[in-house]
């Protein structure tokens, strides 16, 4: 938990040793009080030196604990009682300081930070605010925009920015703790009084504007919250920094983390902490699992394809330091992608500071012939089936008979794909999302070939691409793509209802999505989900003539977004979809006129009639059915947990952090709720089977609704694919 040592005679050394990263539990906390009371009263102790064991000083709170009844002593306290002290209190932080741990190192007088150390307060991301005294001390230490900027977005620095603001007195390349030590002793020798190094007792160096800077920050911490308290709530805690004596600060700072900290917003991003790392924990039906199964070296990979996919994958994997080798098959086509590849990294470099992209590592060309040497493939053509087949058959030709095949698909049969190749077990999906090089998330596919030892490193790799990865099962769509057709069918459907697409996209970005459904198909084009639609046989020629037009595969269809694409408007890129834009290309997204006459003739050629449609009804109907079909995915076993759903939404789709994802969603609603809603809108609509609700949600009301934790044990899977 954490020890006590005697060094050089005079100094105690307090080492936090809470593996992996000396998380402060309450046995932490604890044992601390204790060792550093008996430090500071030790008469033969002249200063103290804190660090962490293993190269990690402090990772802040044990987040494990938050939600659970309090225990232990607090760290305030603490802290006080260390920075009030006439010894010398001297911080050694290596790997980093987070959090709490950054708070204990603000109470200490000295803080010396290894080259690599990172330090933060990445609270905000966990829904609350630095509440052991760091939104009261980090600002008197470097000032309130600095603070403001750090505190309002969880930003880390490393040991060098810290150092240039003032958060930490020197920066060591070699052994941060023998150069504690030995500071310690330095500082014992001279006798520097510690006034001064008392953050607590220091008049904020405040600029005559901090008010301003303060408007300032609350109005763009507000803009960019979508919803979410913890910024805002931040901002609140730093005027008080800059305008009470610190002792009233520290009261504010209390009722302000005790106001955040059983919120349910605190709840979710917590909840979303644990299920991203708990993402990389994947398993398959065979036993093999994250921890038992050994991924293959990629040093070379080709990507196929230099589309918009493409090239972001291309971006990545250089960024990543990974050789590509880039094929394309026209060269008009391969001469706009190398420019579009090379030019993306070379903002890149010059953003970084850094004047020279790795070109080095790129090659162009319009010869499948050149993949003969790479340890893995990325496809990324056209959502072609036909087209992939040839690909993949051509593949198996010219790659080495080790070399992973890997498809960039975003819902088409990866087994499909598998069986024309002479090596199954070495095909998987790599879903990417667009734009690839920004994009966090990575849908792993695996299909009833893919090998353990081809998932292990589709999802090693994606982790080097600084990517978060989830596991999923091979179904049209797989999680993210299924899920979102049920949520664009409640839309369109608002739509006929009366609905306009601005109204929806308001509701559900104050709802917290980054954007709203008609603003993203916008984005992407509505002729992406018009070629499924066709490729599926929802339109085109193989649909009987005498079936109605908002009736296909037995039940309700809309036809509105075919309807849209066959007039030409395909979103941003012609200039007008759901909305219109002032140029082709354009990215301003204005109501358009002509959209609302559309919709009023369409509505009554149909003889359906407008009516007011309520904003709880936009969020219900789009949220609960997306989750209605997470059950439906969590049963068949295409997603082994609700939380990778919940990763796929949060990284993926835009779905605000702060509530958690589709399904921790309906746990915090409430499943009974949810699933009288959906009874209630089947009824309404009983030519949307989707709207019924799923087995398993039947069932874990019926359980009492466990917590999301425990929806695994009520899963009857018959054919798991996970
Ligand atoms: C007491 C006063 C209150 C103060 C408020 C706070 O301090 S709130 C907490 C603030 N701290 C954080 O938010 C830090 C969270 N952790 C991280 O950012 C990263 O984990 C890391 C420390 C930068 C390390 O990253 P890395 O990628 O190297 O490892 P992992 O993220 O995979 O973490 C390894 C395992 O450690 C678990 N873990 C990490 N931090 C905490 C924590 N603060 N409490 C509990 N557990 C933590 C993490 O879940 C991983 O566990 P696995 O079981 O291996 O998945």
């Amino acid at each position: 938990m954490a020890r006590y040592s005697r060094t050089e005679g005079t100094i105690a050394l307090i080492t936090l040793s809470n593996p992996p990263v000396n998380a402060l539990g309450a046995a932490v906390r604890r044992t601390i009080t204790d060792i550093m009371h008996r430090a500071l009263t030790d008469g033969e102790v002249k200063a103290v030196v804190l660090c962490g064991e293993n190269g990690t000083f402090c990772a802040g709170a044990d987040i494990r604990e938050f939600g659970k009844p309090p225990s232990g002593p607090a760290l305030v306290p603490l802290i006080h009682d260390m920075e009030a002290s006439e010894k010398p209190v001297v911080a050694a932080i290596e790997g980093v300081a987070l959090g709490g741990g950054l708070e204990i190192a603000l109470g200490c007088h000295y803080r010396i930070a290894h080259a690599k150390a990172r330090l933060g307060f990445p609270e905000v991301m966990l829904g609350l605010i630095p509440g052991a005294g760091g939104s009261q001390r980090l600002p008197r230490l470097i000032g309130i925009p600095a603070a403001l900027e750090l505190i309002t977005t969880g930003r880390l620095v490393s040991a060098q920015e810290a150092l240039k603001l003032g958060i930490v007195d020197q920066v060591v390349d070699g052994n941060t703790i023998e150069t504690a030590v030995k500071f310690a002793l330095n500082v014992i020798g001279v006798c520097r009084p510690l006034l001064s190094r008392r953050l607590s007792e220091r008049t904020p160096a405040f600029s005559v504007d901090a008010a301003a800077v303060l408007e300032e920050g609350m109005a763009r911490v507000k803009q960019r919250a979508r919803g979410a308290f913890a910024p805002v709530v931040c901002v609140q805690a730093l005027r008080a920094a800059a305008t009470l004596p610190y002792s009233r600060g520290m009261e504010t700072e209390e009722q302000l983390i005790n106001m955040l900290i059983d919120s349910s917003q605190a709840r979710a991003l917590q909840y979303c902490f644990f299920a991203q790392r708990n993402a990389r924990k994947w398993s398959l039906p065979s036993g093999a699992r994250w921890n038992n199964s050994k991924p293959r070296a990629v040093h070379r990979v080709g990507v196929v394809g230099l589309g918009t996919m493409g090239r972001g994958i291309t971006v990545s994997l250089v960024k990543a330091g990974i050789s590509v080798v880039a094929v394309e098959m026209e060269e008009k086509q391969m001469d706009l992608g190398m420019r579009a590849v090379l030019g993306m990294l070379e903002r890149d470099a010059q953003r970084r500071g850094d004047t020279r992209p790795p070109t080095h590592l790129l090659t162009f060309t319009l010869s499948l012939q050149q993949l003969g040497n790479v340890d893995l493939v990325i496809e990324a053509v056209f959502e072609d089936m036909a087209l992939k087949k040839r690909l993949f058959t051509e593949l198996c030709n010219v790659c080495k008979p080790s070399t992973l095949l890997c498809t960039n698909t975003s819902g088409l049969d990866v087994d499909a794909l598998a069986v024309v190749t002479h090596r199954r077990s070495l095909v998987v999906g790599m879903h990417f999302f667009a734009p690839a090089n920004v994009m966090k998330l990575l849908e792993v596919v695996c299909g009833p070939h893919s090998s353990a030892e081809a998932v292990a490193t589709a999802m090693t790799l994606g982790k080097r691409l600084g990517k978060v990865g989830v596991v999923v099962g091979n179904c049209p769509g797989f999680v993210g793509n299924r899920m979102m057709k049920l949520y664009l069918d409640q839309a369109y459907f608002l739509l006929e209802e009366g609905a306009a697409p601005e109204q929806v996209d308001q509701v559900l970005e104050e709802f917290g999505f980054t954007m709203g459904i008609f603003k993203v198909s916008d984005l992407s084009g509505l002729d992406v989900g018009w070629r499924v639609r066709k490729a599926s046989g929802l339109i085109g020629p193989d649909v009987n003539p005498k079936t109605p037009s908002r009736w296909r595969q037995g039940c309700r269809y809309s036809p509105l977004p075919d309807l849209l694409c066959e007039q030409g408007h395909l979103g941003q890129k012609s200039g007008r979809g759901w909305y219109l834009y002032e140029t082709p290309g354009g990215k301003e997204p204005k109501p358009d006129p002509a959209m609302h006459r559309f919709l009023q003739e369409y509505r009554s050629r149909y003889g359906l009639t407008p009516r007011h449609v309520h904003a709880h009804e936009v969020i219900e109907r789009c949220t609960y059915a997306m989750a209605n079909e997470g059950f439906r995915i969590l049963e068949e076993g295409i997603a082994a947990r609700a939380e990778d759903i919940d990763v796929i939404y949060v990284f993926g789709y835009g779905w605000p952090r702060h509530r958690g994802g589709p399904m921790f969603h309906a746990a915090q609603v409430g499943l009974a709720t949810v699933l009288q809603r959906l009874e209630h809108y089947h009824q309404l609509h009983p030519d949307v089977p989707h709207l019924q609700p799923s087995p398993l949600l039947q069932r874990l009301v019926e359980a009492g609704s466990p917590p999301v934790h425990h929806w695994r044990e009520h899963v009857q899977h018959l054919h798991s694919h996970l």
